[in-house]
């Protein structure tokens, strides 16, 4: 029997760096895991590739999506919707390898209530005006959006005491390691290996 992969949830304000942390993992070769790509109703940001950043949908397939009951989770974050897709996380745990979802704190707490042994992980700025920053310096919204996503980020760091690490970007490799170190502990942790334990004293 094939030992279920990790589902991984990073989770935290936007523009605390959330992608560029698992880029780095990726580009590093840090630890292996597949990701699981979201689906959206925002537009496309130059470079953005369909299927590999987001499936890129009209609201009317986001609905049909949810009505088909297709999504592990979705959320309106701000002014569009996202969600995971599930078959294909499904499919990938169960194939024995780890999945990161990178999603923000309503999609999470939903994702807890459903898949309760997933690991969940809390990226935090060190500071709101640090994150201000760094969503200025992204230049990808406007500053309405900007104080939209900050005035999100206040509520959203409030709810850190349900994530199971927390784990400030101050720099990318401190990040990198700190989830590095999670994600070791986490794959030799006794509540995951305790069934082939089990199964080994059976079969005694
Ligand atoms: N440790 C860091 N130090 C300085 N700048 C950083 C750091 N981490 C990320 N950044 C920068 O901050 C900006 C936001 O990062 P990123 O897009 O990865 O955030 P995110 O959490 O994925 O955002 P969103 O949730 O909106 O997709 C980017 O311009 C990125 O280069
Ligand atoms: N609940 C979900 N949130 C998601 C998903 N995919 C991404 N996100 C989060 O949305 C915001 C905004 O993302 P952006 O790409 O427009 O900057 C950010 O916090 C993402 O983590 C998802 O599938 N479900």
């Amino acid at each position: 029997m094939t030992e279920k992969g990790l589902l991984l949830v990073l989770s935290g304000p936007s523009g605390v760096g959330k992608g560029t942390v698992k880029s780095a993992i990726v580009e590093n070769k840090v630890f292996p895991f597949e990701y699981s790509v979201s689906m959206t109703t925002r537009k496309p940001r130059p470079g953005e590739v369909d299927g590999q950043d987001y499936y890129f949908v009209s609201e009317e397939k986001f609905g049909e999506a949810i009505k088909q009951g297709e999504l592990l989770e979705y959320n309106k974050y701000v002014n569009n919707y996202y969600g995971t897709p599930f078959a294909p996380v499904k499919k990938m745990l169960d194939e024995g390898k780890d999945v990161l979802l990178e999603i923000d704190v309503n999609g999470a707490k939903t994702v807890r209530e459903k898949m309760p042994d997933g690991v969940f992980i809390f990226l935090t700025p060190p500071d709101l005006h640090t994150l201000h920053l760094r969503l200025e310096n992204r230049g990808t919204e406007s500053e309405d959006v900007i104080l939209g996503r900050i005035n999100q980020a206040r509520q959203e760091i409030l709810v850190m005491q349900d994530y199971d690490y927390a784990v400030v970007n101050d720099t990318v490799a401190n990040a990198v390691d700190h989830i590095k170190a999670i994600v070791d502990a986490e794959h030799v942790s006794v509540k995951r290996v305790i069934d082939t334990y089990r199964k080994m004293v059976r079969e005694d």
